[in-house]
């Protein structure tokens, strides 16, 4: 019997025999009470105890992971009842012990219907059912701060262990790989979501800049703020200078080192979206080369046109036919995804184009159901890249103005609508501010942010640097700037990873089966990654309206309660719906002694929606039904 046999045969038995015995013995623990959706999972090893010693160098010198390093058996079981699918654990995550976290949602209470708008009601435990309403500006009978709300409709973060991160997996064997239509526009999205700066004018005088720079030649300095542009002595490295300088001199290097970069990358973007033109150019003249000349064959007029590109070009017509056939791939992109899809390709669209790999019709009809959500994203968030199109004779105008997420996108491809208008039916008053930070109610708070966390006394943190904020999950230092900053574990939403301009890449979009908006991933987020941070405005005793209710402890102990409410003002976490098999949770974090609510990926791939659990506080007593579709769905029949 071979290896791969033997220890199928293992597992089977080892499954069938063992797990039985313990699911049954911890089925009946009264301790799993405790928990909402209690699990076992199971993972058994065989390892060799010398190759454990080397722990770190676990691809064996030929790129390949032992068989034996995987789990033997790797199993998730739900003890509340249901069997969960058997889950073979891929070897990136072989060594993530304990019980996969559940996905419990803060007692958020959902959005009563879709409307944003909340209704006060009695702040009194109601069992009875209610209906979503929807209707005008929340009145608050009076801004009371409670110290606990007891409420339905109210999210909480739940006590659960923050995912963790996938294990980045060493082991994988780095191998060149064909370009196909889904890394293609994988690409795009991360070139239009990673802060690439396409602006033609501003590249151009960094162009010109950086070659006055690196040339010293005065001809092509591009103007009187070349000296600003160029950073001096930039052939110095920063170590010939002394330590004064040296941090200094790395910035300004930095700071060229982009400009250049992107620049070059306007020049790109140029260079494709000009030879996609040429081919339409081609084809025009061979058109009319044959419409002048009707006794010659199409195929002998192609042959002038192209003997007299490659005198113009002074290329051999071997050369020109090879780039005429990558060029005419561009054409092809551009008319199915637009010249959005060109400008923002990355590097990948020349393989692409080169060898083809999945360039069929079906490839195309999903690029341009793609075109629109694509132009979305670029007008929105580099509103001046249409004034490349100008050099081929394309309109700079934006389609599409304002916020992403002012505009709701569809999956079918068909045209993207105003957010707002798909709330009018349901509130003729919807309105929402885009929000990069919560806001405080100061009519509530007053200057007395609830979320204030007091750093521990000093001498009482772990911190060896004793700065006056340390992190609680990691204990390490945490600072907006990257030297004194030890705390790396939310990035890139805090600290010095944080990228302001950076966008998540995830768009609005209509659900098509009766749940409004939800939001979709653009791109993959590892589990344990942050997606964004909970926003809206901090205030208290709303009722009857979706808000996350949190509480901090105050300084002279007790808790203070405070909501988030996104009705009006907020970011895209406002437009994450329930699941109950979620992709998604939300965690609490503080950081600089503020508490925040973290949107955490519990795994998700691009193209998914991204979904949490609201929890059994949210749907309890709600008249309405769990549109999740999930088999295990438990509130398809309505609130509990
Ligand atoms: C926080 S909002 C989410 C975004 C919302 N779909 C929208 O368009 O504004 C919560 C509301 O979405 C709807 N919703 C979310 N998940 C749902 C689900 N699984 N089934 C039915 N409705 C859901 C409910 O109307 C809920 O009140």
């Amino acid at each position: 019997m071979d290896f791969s046999t033997q220890l199928e045969s293992l597992r089977q038995s080892l499954s069938d025999d063992i797990v039985g015995h313990v699911t049954e013995v911890l089925r009946n623990l009264s301790s799993t009470e405790r928990l909402n959706r209690p699990v076992l999972r199971l993972e058994l090893f065989v390892e060799d105890a010398d190759e454990q010693r080397n722990d770190d160098h676990r691809n064996h010198g030929d790129g390949v992971v032992h068989a034996a390093r995987r789990p033997l058996v790797s199993r998730v079981f739900d003890l509340s009842g249901t069997r969960v699918p058997t889950v073979m654990t891929p070897p990136s995550m072989a060594s993530s012990p304990g019980v996969i976290p559940e996905p419990v949602l803060p007692p958020l209470t959902p959005c009563a219907s879709d409307s944003p708008t909340p209704c006060l009601g009695s702040q009194q435990e109601n069992t009875r059912r209610r209906k979503g309403v929807g209707g005008l500006r929340p009145a608050r009978h009076r801004a009371v701060v409670v110290e606990d709300v007891d409420s339905q409709r109210q999210m909480q973060v739940p006590a659960r262990s923050f995912p963790k991160r996938a294990k980045v997996d060493d082991d994988a064997v780095a191998a060149l790989q064909e370009a196909s239509l889904g890394k293609f526009v994988a690409g795009i999205w991360e070139q239009i979501h990673g802060g690439v700066d396409l602006d033609p004018q501003s590249s151009l005088e960094q162009w010109l800049g950086a070659a006055a720079g690196s040339t010293g030649n005065a001809a092509v300095r591009a103007s009187e703020n070349t000296d600003r542009i160029t950073p001096p002595g930039f052939g110095r490295l920063p170590g010939m200078a002394g330590p004064a300088e040296a941090s200094g001199s790395f910035n300004r290097s930095n700071s060229f080192c982009r400009r250049v970069t992107q620049a070059s990358r306007t020049c790109r973007a140029l260079e494709v979206i000009v030879q996609a033109r040429w081919v339409e150019h081609f084809e025009s003249y061979v058109d009319m080369v044959a419409s002048t000349n009707p006794s010659m064959s199409k195929k002998k007029c192609r042959k002038a046109a192209l003997l007299e590109a490659c005198q113009d070009f002074g290329w051999a017509e071997k050369d020109m036919r090879n780039r005429m056939r990558i060029w005419a791939g561009y054409n092809e992109i551009k008319d199915a995804g637009g010249w959005v899809a060109l400008v923002f390709a990355g590097n990948g669209i020349y393989r692409l184009c080169k060898y083809r790999v999945g360039f069929d019709a079906e490839s195309m009809q999903t690029l341009r159901a793609l075109r629109p959500r694509i132009e979305v994203a670029a007008d929105t968030l580099h509103p001046t890249w249409r004034q490349l199109l100008v050099v081929v004779g394309e309109s700079p105008e934006p389609r599409f103005t304002g916020h992403p997420h002012d505009w709701v996108v569809s999956p079918c491809g068909s045209d993207p609508v105003p957010l707002r208008s798909t709330y009018l039916s349901r509130d003729p008053l919807f309105s929402f501010q885009h929000l990069d930070e919560s806001i405080l109610d100061a009519s509530v708070w007053g200057d007395d942010d609830p979320r204030w966390v007091p750093p521990p006394p000093a001498g009482a943190t772990a911190c060896p640097k004793k700065t006056a904020f340390t992190c609680h999950s990691c204990g390490q230092a945490q600072s907006e700037f990257p030297k004194q900053n030890a705390c790396y574990c939310f990035p890139p939403l805090f600290g010095a990873q944080k990228r302001a301009a950076v966008q998540a890449p995830v768009q609005v979009f209509r659900t098509s089966n009766g749940r409004n908006n939800g939001l979709q991933a653009l791109a993959p987020f590892d589990r344990g990654t942050a997606i964004g941070e909970f926003v809206g405005l901090v205030t208290s005793g709303l009722q009857d309206v979706d808000v996350m209710s949190s509480s901090s402890t105050r300084a002279g102990g007790g808790n203070r309660t405070y909501q988030i409410w996104q009705g009006r003002q907020g970011n895209f976490t406002r437009f994450v719906n329930h699941s109950c098999n979620p992709n998604a949770q939300f965690q609490s974090i503080v950081w600089m002694g503020l508490e925040r609510t973290v949107l955490v990926s519990k795994g998700i791939s691009a193209g998914q929606e991204i979904t949490v659990d609201y929890s059994d506080s949210y749907w309890r007593g709600l008249a309405k039904k769990c549109l999740c579709s999930e088999s295990c769905c438990r509130y398809r029949t309505g609130g509990l």
